[in-house]
């Protein structure tokens, strides 16, 4: 038996499928998206929808599911979070205009890193997707925020990639297929999609950016060819796969950067993870120092100092013209305040312009584009900082733009331009007719029967409406034989008789076109406004950066004066010198914080910190790193005075925690983490070490943590705070002079411990470990025989292995054991020559030997 037709509509399914096999198909049926077959099976599993058939192919029952239109967005939410990919195919053909189906088209591709859709997006979190080119000379990174606009590209070393990833945040990741199981591994909670090899080859790469760019080489955006090769390759990759998903090549994506790799202070992942910069250690958005950092009125403002926060700048000069900018805001707070103001009658218009750039754009975007813009233009720079004054001096750029828009949109427009009720009045002479004709029907006909009545003298005329005969004019069947000879019959009922005339046709006419009309003039004056706008991208790019850029000063000075952060100091020589400094976020969570100095440099390049556990050592060292980089994006910081060396990067082994996913134990990230730093750090990098070598034995563990120490002291001369509860660490400065001991200070009290958080010189007295125990609650039973145990410890470790860990380590291998002095048997026997004996000879020997022996 021949397998049953496919009908026409399902091979348009299974065509458009086709091209779209690692996709989930949302096909547009009427008020419905169905999905099919598989597809149909995972989205009714993932998306919690209930799974049918619809007809049979090949015999087999088709599997369907589907969500209704109005309701697609938030189930895409739901899958993009899942990491899933999807296609979205709407009716782009009329309803019965051909034979077939109805034209369909993907008109839209939903990915995890290139959403644009505002309802799809964290308001406060930047969303990117990145490619990553695995070259056997070169690897490199490009990446790009949609939101944003923002395009770059980066040549980077292939371990650095996990930091990479890392620090950009990206959701979706992009490989050629030939190197995807490299990077899967350092993805970071992106979406790995697999690309054809050839989609990175570097000559089409280089077509489609210079056909993009319109420009002949990439020379003049920091990108060379044959020099950035594989750069070149991934950006080329990436902007192919915008233009896939997007159905077109974004406008706002209007160039490209090379990013540099001592731009920032480097961090890596595990860095970033455990300073908890914009997450805490468990995932959550609080508290964390974005979370107390962010008093912005935008949430452009958020994103962009998340993204400061995530790349500490290095040039001085632009770092000294922010604090400059945040010094004027924080003296002149009337003038600050005005400009909170305006900004906070700012919408997000750096997600309005990208969806401007889009096409997709609604009108409800345009009217609050147009209230920011007139909202920021009001906003004059407080005198004395030139930033203020470059990025206040964009928003006048875009006030023609404001006024263009006041124009063209209604006050209120509506929310869908399928409605109507969009474009202003006055804006269009053709659209204020048709408006009119809609409008002013009602009067038009209340004239037409006064005037009828008056020529015709017939006191029943009237003039009616109905859906089905239209417009009319109706007169009693006792008057109708008077009408005059230009009525035409139009219906006869029982009492009365209907007409049409010429001229009411002529309205009719007018009258039934005129709401289609208007809509239709709507739609073209829409696109008319959104070309207009299209034209503007530059100047709004420019005024959406620089409404976030004067967000986030403001918002600097705000924590300023409110938490009183002063301004830090920038030294060219390495140097963390802090006075009274505090932990911006545990600050705010304690009743009473105790501010501590940092000095480190010159002739101290390692703080060794000891003291009790919950002294606040974490704290303290964390502290360091927080006001580097919060000084590194031009904030004021948490201290009383701050000076600051050119630090290159900041390295931190903090807390335990098991790859399990990477088949890595807790000390084997430990370590891993110990040899990144010891093999990266510079002279002019921050090393944080928080007990290094616990999560092993004793000794073990004390030996690698002497040894990491020696290495920072000695090789790396970073600028390093070490925290340990291994005591015998503490005789290290009398070996190293670059090293200091510093303690966390704590009194003990009625068998209790009471902490001072204070840093004070010199090693801790004791650990106070049980102590702690028993505030933690350890039943008294066990500590009782912790104490018993303790005391038998103590008195075992004589003598003190502080001494033999100190003690020089001798040149020579001192694991082999020395060899003992020969014995006299030994040297006899050496001396004999068994073949110059007689058997007498030998036997007198072999007694002689025997009596060596006593
Ligand atoms: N300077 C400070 N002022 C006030 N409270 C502080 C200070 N430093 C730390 N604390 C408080 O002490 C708690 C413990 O601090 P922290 O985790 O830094 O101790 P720790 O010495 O690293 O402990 P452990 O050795 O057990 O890891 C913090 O959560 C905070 O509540």
């Amino acid at each position: 038996m021949s397998p049953s037709p496919v009908s026409p509509m399902m091979q348009q399914y299974l065509d458009i499928k086709a091209a779209h096999q690692d996709k989930l198909l949302f096909y547009r049926m009427g008020d419905f998206y169905e999905l099919f077959f598989d597809d149909a099976e995972e989205a009714a599993k993932l998306l919690d929808i209930t799974l049918t058939a619809r007809g049979k192919l090949h015999g087999e029952p088709v599997k369907m599911a589907g969500v209704p239109f109005h309701a697609l967005e938030p189930y895409l939410a739901k899958l993009v979070k899942l990491g899933k990919s999807a296609a979205i195919c709407e009716q782009t053909g009329t309803v019965g205009a051909g034979k077939g189906p109805v034209e369909r088209k993907v008109t839209r591709i939903v990915t995890p890193g290139t959403l644009t859709d505002s309802a799809l997006l964290e308001d406060k979190e930047t969303n990117r997707t990145a490619a990553v080119c695995l070259g056997k000379k070169q690897s490199a990174l490009a990446w790009v925020s949609l939101q944003s606009g923002e395009f770059k590209a980066k040549i980077i070393a292939p371990d650095a990639l996990a930091d990479e990833l890392a620090r950009l945040g990206a959701a979706e990741v992009l490989a050629a297929e030939r190197d995807a199981a490299a990077v899967a591994p350092h993805l970071g909670g992106g979406h790995l999609t697999r690309l054809n090899d050839w989609q990175f080859a570097p000559e089409t790469a280089f077509k489609l950016l210079t056909a993009h760019f319109d420009c002949q080489d990439l020379r003049g955006f920091g990108l060379d060819a044959n020099e950035h090769g594989a750069a070149v390759a991934a950006a080329g990759a990436l902007l192919n796969y915008v233009r896939l998903t997007q159905s077109q090549l974004p406008a706002h994506l209007d160039g490209i950067a090379l990013e540099t790799s001592d731009e920032y202070i480097g961090m890596d992942a595990a860095t970033r993870r455990n300073l908890e910069i914009t997450a805490t250690l468990d995932g959550k958005k609080a508290p964390t120092l974005l979370s107390v950092l962010d008093r912005c009125a935008t949430h452009m403002g958020s994103r962009l100092l998340a993204q400061w926060l995530h790349h500490p700048l290095r040039c001085r000069e632009k770092l000294r013209a922010r604090q400059e900018a945040v010094s004027v805001l924080l003296h002149q707070p009337e003038a600050a305040a005005a400009v909170r103001q305006s900004l906070k009658h700012t919408a997000d218009i750096e997600r309005i312009t990208a969806r401007i750039a889009l096409g997709s754009a609604r009108p409800r975007d345009l009217s609050a584009l147009r209230e920011s813009l007139f909202a920021l233009s009001q906003i004059a720079a407080p005198a004395g900082s030139s930033l203020l004054a470059v990025l206040c001096g964009c928003f006048p750029r875009t006030l023609p733009v404001a006024e263009h828009l006041h124009g063209a949109l209604l006050p209120e427009p509506a929310a869908l331009l399928r409605d109507g009720g969009v474009m202003n009045d006055g804006h269009d002479a053709e659209l204020d007719r048709l408006r009119d004709l809609q409008n002013n029907g009602d009067a038009f006909l209340a004239e037409l029967a006064q005037r009828e009545r008056e020529r015709t003298g017939l006191s029943t005329l009237k003039v009616e409406y109905n859906r089905v005969h239209g417009f009319y004019i109706e007169l009693s069947k006792a008057q109708s034989a008077a009408a005059p000879a230009d009525y035409r019959r139009r219906q006869t009922l029982k009492n009365t008789e209907r007409y049409i005339t010429p001229e009411l046709k002529q309205f009719e006419e007018q009258f039934l076109s005129a709401q289609d009309g208007a809509l239709a003039r709507e739609k073209q004056l829409y696109a008319e406004l959104l070309a207009y706008l299209h034209r503007r991208l530059p100047e709004l790019q420019q005024t959406a950066r620089a409404a976030a850029a004067l967000d986030v000063l403001c918002a600097f000075a705000l924590q300023a004066r409110e938490h009183g952060y002063t301004a830090p100091e920038f030294a060219d020589y390495p140097v963390l010198a802090m006075q009274n400094a505090r932990h911006p976020v545990v600050e705010r969570q304690v009743a009473r914080f105790t501010p501590n100095d940092v000095q480190l440099g010159g002739k101290h390049r390692l703080m060794l910190l000891t003291g009790p556990n919950m002294g606040g050592k974490s704290t303290y060292m964390r502290q360091a790193a927080h006001i580097v980089i919060m000084a590194h994006t031009g904030s004021f910081v948490p201290a009383q005075t701050a000076q600051i060396g050119n630090i290159d990067r900041i390295f931190t082994r903090i807390g335990a925690s098991d790859d399990l996913a990477g088949n890595r134990s807790t000390f084997m990230v430990e370590m891993s983490e110990t040899a990144y730093i010891l093999n990266h750090a510079t002279a002019q990098s921050l090393v944080l070490m928080d007990e290094v070598g616990r999560g092993t034995s004793t000794f073990d563990g004390l030996a690698i943590a002497r040894a990491a120490a020696e290495h920072l002291l000695q090789k790396n001369q970073s600028l390093c705070l070490f925290s340990t509860h291994y005591f015998e660490l503490t005789a290290l400065p009398q070996h190293f002079p670059n090293a200091v001991n510093m303690h966390l200070s704590a009194l003990e009290q009625a068998a209790d411990i009471v902490f001072l958080h204070r840093v004070e010189a010199g090693p801790a007295a004791k650990s106070y470990g049980i102590a702690v125990a028993k505030r933690a609650g350890l039943p008294a039973r066990a500590l009782s025989g912790a104490q018993k145990y303790l005391k038998q410890l103590e008195a075992q470790a004589q003598p003190s292995p502080q001494h033999e860990l100190f003690a020089p380590i001798p040149e020579q291998d001192d694991t082999a054991p020395a060899a003992p002095a020969p014995h006299p048997v030994v040297d006899e026997l050496a001396a004999l020559n068994p073949d110059e004996l007689s058997p007498r000879q030998a036997l007198d020997a072999l007694y002689r030997l025997r009596r060596l022996l006593g």
